[in-house]
């Protein structure tokens, strides 16, 4: 059961996949109308749940429960398609358990199946109407006007009448999509409700882990509805996965636990290639978030100017100071004596470099270890014909831009705030890199289409310095995984789950205000800890 559920948590599928795996249930001899009521009892069920649990809890501070309160009011948004169906079979059940339920239909045509519920429903006396006002002192609101059927932009009525429930302020939940927003991309067509807590059917929908469609969704989860992992299977095998990132397969990849006999040059030896004179804290950050690796060697190449304030803060790396040019970046590599860039298993480079250092950028990309980009070597490498020279290098590297760096790096790519897996896909073939597009939701793709999608984060991230933790972070993990057989992207994405984790946690106990990256590297070994010792 476990497995089937790290399984299910793991997939993501666009509408038209879901459609395919339903239609072999269908085609299998599962009766449509079975599986519709099957959904909708689940999703009744799970309603009740979170709802009955809110009042309770609001009661809970008044002198008692008072039996003589009303029955909850329910309003049903009704679409054309299944997503109706299901809602109106919630409908029916809330009814027969004691709601109020009052119906908003403002489509005519609707499916046959569609049709037969509200029908029933009404035969059952529960009112139903062409307008959206009468709702208006609903308790709750269930949304069924669309699901993963939705197909082109919401026009009006219904376009009206969801821009005038957002305003209610009302507990929505809605039915495995908020309606209105696209079930691949996330993007709103038109408009689109604003849920409360968004109930996914059967597998995750792509574009409820699209940034542009976190302001909808609400809490996000899903409602396992038995499909046959083989329908799965048969369904996506032919096509480059897209999965979610989950606790389960983020520990699988970590360096733990460590061999009984080890020694420091076997837990990685990694080289950090950072800061300048106008940013030295990047380069300081950059080499926290190595040290929580837990990679066995650091060594940390800056600017000569540098080389005391680093020692200081790390006096476990091994600090090389560079030759620095009149601004105060890293003129030259100067690495120290019978070593050269092959002592290392893992380079990262980048994190407040400033484009004075360009010259080093080429010598680290004709290197043969694996190699992270990030920030400035990010924006060299944009003026270096980006495609082209990472074609030519054909050795593992991996690019953590964000949304403004990846526009420079790769400028032919549509639109990346359009449709993130796209867009990072499409890089990560074009370049042949694992290219880590960070964002709300952070995605990582490799050349070969598979994706990664970090499902939960925090706006607490949102500070400079983030990301320099992370690059340090995702280059310790890379140099520890060197003699390891993972896959270069699954390493990637543990890195990314870890670094939000950690600032989920930090955001938990110090506010989304108190993350700033320093504290955020002090937490990234206490979520390791406390998850660890939760597995
Ligand atoms: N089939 C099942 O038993 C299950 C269905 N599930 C639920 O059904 C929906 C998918 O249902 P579907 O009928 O394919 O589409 P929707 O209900 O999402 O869309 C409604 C319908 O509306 C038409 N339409 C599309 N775009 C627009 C628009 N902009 N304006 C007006 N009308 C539009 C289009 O013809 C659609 O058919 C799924 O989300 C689940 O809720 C479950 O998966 C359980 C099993
Ligand atoms: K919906």
């Amino acid at each position: 059961m476990k497995d089937r559920q790290e399984k299910i948590a793991q997939v993501i599928v666009t509408a038209q996949q879901m459609h395919d795996i339903e239609e072999r249930i269908f085609t299998a001899g599962m009766p449509v109308v079975a599986l519709m009521e099957k959904v909708a009892g689940l999703i009744a069920r799970r309603i009740q749940d979170i709802y009955l649990l809110s009042c309770q809890q609001e009661n809970k501070g008044k002198a008692s429960l008072s039996p003589s309160l009303p029955p909850s009011r329910v309003g049903i948004l009704t679409g054309p398609g299944h997503n109706g169906g299901d809602a109106l079979v919630v409908a029916r059940e809330l009814y027969f358990r004691g709601y109020e339920v009052l119906i908003y239909c403002p489509f005519s045509k609707l499916k046959e199946l569609t049709s037969q519920h509200l029908q029933y429903n009404r035969s059952l006396g529960l009112p139903c109407y062409d307008s959206i006002e009468p709702l208006q002192d609903c308790d709750l609101l269930i949304d069924g006007l669309f699901g993963f059927g939705l197909e082109r932009t919401l026009t009006d009525p219904v376009a009206s009448a969801i821009n005038q429930l957002n305003e209610w302020d009302k507990p929505i939940i809605s039915i495995d999509l908020p309606s209105g927003l696209h079930t691949d991309t996330g993007e709103v067509l038109g408009t689109a409700v604003r849920a409360t807590h968004t109930l996914c059917l059967g597998l995750w929908k792509q574009g409820l882990l699209q940034d542009q469609a976190l302001d909808y969704v609400g809490k996000a989860e899903l409602i396992d509805f038995d499909i046959p992992l083989a329908d799965i299977q048969a369904v996506l095998e032919n096509s480059p996965s897209t999965k979610r990132i989950t606790k389960t397969t983020a520990l699988s990849t970590l360096p733990l636990p460590r061999p009984p006999v080890t020694h420091k040059y076997k837990e990685g030896h990694l080289l950090l290639i950072c800061g300048s004179r106008r940013y030295s804290g990047g380069a300081i950050l950059t080499g926290l978030g190595a040290r929580a690796s837990g990679v066995g060697m650091l060594s940390i190449a800056v600017p000569e100017s540098l080389k005391s304030i680093m020692v200081a803060q790390l006096p476990e790396a091994l600090i090389i100071g560079c030759p620095e040019t009149e601004s105060g970046a890293i003129a030259q590599l100067q690495l120290p004596a019978k070593t050269d860039l092959s002592s290392f298993n893992a380079i990262a480079c980048g994190p407040g470099l400033t484009q004075d250092a360009s010259p080093i950028l080429q010598q680290v990309l004709d290197s043969t270890n694996p190699l992270l980009l990030d920030a400035d070597g990010l924006n060299i490498l944009a003026e270096m014909e980006t495609i082209q020279t990472l074609q030519k290098r054909q050795k593992i590297t991996v690019l953590t831009p964000h949304t403004g760096e990846f526009k420079r790096l790769f400028p032919d790519i549509p639109d990346a705030n359009h449709d993130r897996v796209k867009a990072t896909r499409e890089a990560a073939a074009q370049s042949g890199a694992v290219v880590l597009l960070k964002g709300a939701r952070t995605v990582i793709a490799n050349f070969q289409g598979t994706v990664w999608i970090n499902p939960e984060s925090t706006p607490a991230l949102a500070r400079g310095g983030s990301g320099d933790v992370l690059t340090g972070l995702i280059g310790g993990l890379l140099a520890q995984a060197s003699s390891k057989k993972i896959f270069v992207e699954e390493i990637v994405a543990t890195g990314a789950w870890w670094h939000s984790q950690a600032a989920i946690l930090a955001a938990q106990e110090r506010t989304e205000l108190g993350v700033d990256a320093h504290t955020l590297t002090n937490y990234l070994i206490a979520v390791l800890a406390s998850t660890s010792n939760k597995k």
